[in-house]
């Protein structure tokens, strides 16, 4: 029993020394946790500094699932009381006890206690119950989770990275315990869902998005890696709040802001290698598109809602033809909102149908219009607007409100992408229902509270015709003797299996073509059934099966342009994923 501290915090080449177990570990490119059915009953040498130790260690812990033998070589008699339980018996007794707690936030923080408890348990549950808690673990209660982060605030799951770092970058990386990270998940905080600026208490996103990472997507918790850049907040409030996590200053802009953003970009390349997948999150849109132009060319970087958000939303319009009739191509699309979900979304359907019908892709832009809080994106605005809206200043005149736009415009498509609740108002739904037999109406605004308008709405206005999904859950509604379930047009379809992809093919970089592959892949698991219902989406019980094949379509992609580096190409990509998935099972050491 000589490992110290140090050991412990090395999941894997001496905790668990997979050189020492009977039947032997896999260590290989993915890392050592690729743990087959029979090394899951064989044991794993553990080495601890005490028993104590132990109990407190969620990589290792097990609770009350010690067994006698377990507790003898481990020094945890007399730590634990007599019962010896299985893992199916500890979900048993944790999802009942879930279920008690009527208020969300405290279903949040007992997940989140247990992930820091018993970090496998922690993703039994979410894997095993996965519509049951993705709302709490994600959208919405990850929103109001981050909103009162100050106060629920126990221990850090991430890393924080604030101007007090700056010129010091690398060395924090470095106090992170795990040093073989395979993909980051950063926000600045500015833009969290709908909800705004929130600072340094944007963690929860990346904390949340990489326990998707993980439980969807088959990522090992050991290989993420949550990380929260703070430049500050200009979120009033929250600088007058007590109980504030962050620096107490605004927001740094321009310079100040790019050359830290840029310290911490070679930091991560110097530290773990130039296949580490950083996912941008969750930062305002005035950063966001410069920074994945910026490092998109030198860092295998993912914008989870410019790039994520397109490849969901496209996967749904390609499913939804099937119920709706006609191509892509002969739809007309209307956004609320042309930021990054708008834009990003609007793009990467004019890529798609410009693939398909081989028309420039200025020319497939025309059937694609956004509206912004100034109104209809037209060419007069043009002088004025963003770069990231100017391929979509159309020939119109000027219309400033919604309503007007879907009248003039007519559209087939509705999509919300402006973070703005209730906009989807009873005259728009109705107007856009009066021209369409099955209007398509997403509304991608999280979390719930921001939603342009709720899943009874949309059909109870379209009387029952309207092809709905949204960014956040809503329950099925019954209309007219017929129940409507809401699909959930949300990227978490599509980020952790298109992560596992680039990982399982050693991508260099994030490629368009990536996006659209992803997408086929997820509009290719909606089945009959799920039509039947009127879904446009599977539903999120099949979702490791579903991040499998994105993972796969993805990596072949990744194959084809040259940008995989993982040789040879592994014959059948499926099966290859899904051997490379983390499971969360126990294993047994001795
Ligand atoms: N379902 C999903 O998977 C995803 C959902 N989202 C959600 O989408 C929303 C927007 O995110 P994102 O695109 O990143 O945000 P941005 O801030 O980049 O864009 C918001 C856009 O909405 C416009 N807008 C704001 N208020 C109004 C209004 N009252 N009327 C019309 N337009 C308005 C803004 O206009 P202007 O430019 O004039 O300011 C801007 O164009 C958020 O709620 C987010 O949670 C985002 C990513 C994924
Ligand atoms: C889902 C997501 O990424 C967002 O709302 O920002
Ligand atoms: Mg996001």
């Amino acid at each position: 029993m000589e490992s110290t501290l140090k050991d412990l915090r090395e999941e894997g080449a001496s905790v668990l020394d997979p050189k020492s177990t009977v039947g032997g570990g896999v260590e290989d490119v993915y890392g050592e946790d690729r743990a087959t059915e029979e090394q899951l009953v064989t044991p794993w040498t553990v080495s601890v500094a005490s028993g104590y130790t132990l109990l407190r260690d969620p990589i290792h812990n097990k609770g009350l699932a010690f067994t006698e033998r377990e507790r003898d070589a481990h020094y945890l008699r007399g730590l634990l009381p007599p019962a010896i339980s299985t893992q199916e018996l500890q979900e048993k007794k944790l999802m009942r006890n879930l279920r008690q707690y009527e208020v969300p936030l405290q279903r949040y923080m007992a997940l989140m206690d247990l992930q820091e408890r018993n970090e496998r348990l922690f993703y039994k549950l979410l894997i095993d119950n996965v519509e049951e808690l993705l709302p709490v673990v994600y959208t919405p209660t990850v929103g109001e989770a981050c909103q009162k982060y100050g106060c629920i605030f126990r221990r850090p799951q991430g890393l924080y990275i604030s101007l007090k770092e700056k010129g010091k970058i690398l060395e924090v990386l470095k106090n992170w315990p795990q040093r073989s990270i395979q993909v980051i998940v950063v926000t600045d905080g500015e833009r969290i869902l709908g909800l705004g600026d929130l600072g340094c208490q944007g963690m929860g996103i990346p904390v949340g998005k990489l326990s998707l990472y993980t439980a969807l997507g088959g990522l090992r918790p050991s290989a993420c890696l949550p990380i929260t850049i703070d430049v500050g907040t200009n979120n009033e409030s929250l600088l007058n709040d007590e109980f504030y996590i962050g620096l107490r200053q605004k927001r740094a802009t321009g310079k100040e802001y790019a050359d830290f953003l840029h310290e911490f970009m070679s930091a991560v390349k110097q530290n773990y290698g130039e296949k580490v997948l950083i996912q941008f999150e969750d930062f305002a849109n005035h950063n966001a598109f410069e920074l994945l132009a910026k490092y998109g060319t030198t860092h295998l970087v993912f914008n989870d809602d410019i790039q994520g958000t397109a490849s969901v939303v496209l996967a749904g319009l390609v499913a939804a033809l099937k119920l709706v009739g006609r191509s892509l191509a002969e739809h007309t699309f209307l956004f609320l909102g042309a930021g990054e979900a708008g834009t990003g979304i609007a793009e990467l359907i004019a890529l798609e149908i410009s693939k398909k019908t081989k028309a420039s892709l200025e020319e497939c832009r025309k059937r694609i219009w956004l509206v912004d809080s100034k109104g209809l994106i037209v060419s007069s605005r043009k002088e004025s607007l963003q770069h990231f809206k100017k391929p979509w200043a159309h020939e119109h005149e000027p219309i400033k409100d919604l309503l007007g736009a879907v009248k003039a415009i007519k559209p087939t498509v509705l999509i919300g992408s402006s973070g703005v609740g209730k906009t989807f108002t009873k005259e728009v739904v109705e107007a856009v229902a009066s021209f369409n037999e099955k209007p398509i109406i997403l509304a991608l605004s999280n979390p719930t509270s921001q939603s342009e308008c709720t899943a009874e709405e949309a059909y109870t206005w379209s009387k029952g015709r309207a092809i709905f999904a949204s960014g956040s859950p809503f329950d099925p509604v019954d209309f007219e003797g017929k129940t409507f379930v809401p699909g959930q047009a949300n990227n978490a379809y599509i980020f952790p299996g298109f992560g596992l992809g680039l990982v399982i093919s050693g991508a260099i970089r994030v490629h368009d073509d990536m996006l659209l592959a992803a997408s086929e892949a997820l509009a290719g698991q909606v089945t009959q059934e799920n039509f039947d219902k009127g879904l446009i989406y599977p539903p999120f019980t099949n979702i490791r099966k579903i991040s499998a094949n994105i993972a796969a379509k993805v990596a072949a992609k990744a194959y084809e342009l040259g940008l995989a580096s993982r040789l040879p190409r592994p014959e059948n990509l499926v099966k290859h994923a899904e051997s490379c998935m983390y499971t969360p099972v126990y294993r047994s050491y001795r």
